[in-house]
């Protein structure tokens, strides 16, 4: 078994700090003797409107994934991280979840592909629309063979999405990561039981980061509850819910930030092997019936 980590932290809309910030988790993980660690969605920052323009970054040489590599270098740590690339178009980023291997170099990247357009979900039931800051991603990415097993990446509201989590397990994925940053209106009708389902119908590990906490300047709040979820379907860790209210925007005011948190867990790929022996899904799809996904 191989010891990872889960890091839920409230980013702000400066990217030093969010990097400081990831950087320290980084080295409590490796001080733990943790190989991996799984940081959220957005962990360069979360912007209010026209800031994502200016804030996303190249991942080769942006302040954030340097710090994020170096740091994965010196503590011989893989990182998965959610981050705004720059280079869309029309001015746009994309968001894509980053794969750091243990020298500090970029195993792979997933951009996002379901963007979080809908309508009455966000704060005090307004609309929100990704699109408008961010182009989707054209494809999904084999997993990558790292020490823990073979990791597939997704992203938060890609987990709404089914398909796609069992095209990772059809391709050999162990874990499916959500880096995540959920409204507290959807994380607490659907979170849990989101991850949960994906984990029990693909018989992966589910690992899903989370920001956690107001983002005043933003207009938004994010609803935390960091998660991991085995084979079987059984929480092995979690991390606290923000339940605040939405509060009004308020581009001056950055509220202290919910305290950032760490959670360890070990990666069992005996146990995934047992569940998925006893109980043969992958065999048994109709794929004659129904089709392939
Ligand atoms: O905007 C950024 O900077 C980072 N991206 C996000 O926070 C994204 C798009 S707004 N959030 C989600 O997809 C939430 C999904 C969700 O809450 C659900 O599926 O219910």
């Amino acid at each position: 078994m191989v010891l990872a980590a889960i890091f839920q932290f409230c980013a702000r809309q400066c990217v030093r700090d969010n990097a400081l910030q990831c950087v320290s988790a980084i080295e409590s993980a490796a001080g733990r003797g943790a190989k991996f660690i799984f940081l959220p969605e957005a962990s360069d920052f979360i912007a209010s409107g026209d800031a994502y323009k200016s804030l996303s970054e190249s991942l080769e040489t942006g302040h954030f994934m340097s710090s994020i590599r170096d740091a994965a270098k010196l503590h011989n740590m893989w990182v998965s991280v959610g981050v705004h690339e720059a280079g869309a178009s029309q001015g746009r980023c994309f968001n894509t979840q980053v794969l750091v291997d243990d020298k500090g170099i970029i195993a792979s990247l997933y951009r996002k592909i379901h963007l979080f357009d809908v309508k009455n979900v966000g704060p005090g039931n307004t609309p929100v629309l990704e699109s408008a800051s961010t182009e989707p991603g054209d494809r999904v990415v084999d997993p990558a063979t790292t020490p823990i097993g073979r990791v597939g990446m997704l992203t938060c509201y890609d987990m709404r999405f089914p398909e796609v989590s069992l095209m990772l397990r059809e391709k050999d994925a162990d874990i499916i990561t959500y880096p995540s940053s959920f409204t507290v209106k959807t994380g607490k009708a659907h979170w849990e039981v989101l991850l949960r389902a994906r984990a029990i119908e693909t018989q992966c590990y589910v690992v899903a980061a989370a920001q956690a906490g107001v983002h005043t300047y933003a207009g938004r709040t994010s609803y935390g509850r960091a998660m991991v979820v085995s084979p079987w379907g059984e929480i092995v860790a979690q991390l606290s819910e923000c339940d605040s209210d939405p509060r009004p925007y308020n581009e001056s005011e950055e509220l202290p930030t919910k305290a950032s948190e760490l959670a360890y867990f070990d990666i069992d790929l005996d146990q995934l092997v047992k569940v998925r022996a006893a109980m043969p899904m992958q065999e048994q799809r109709r794929v004659d019936v129904y089709g392939a996904r």
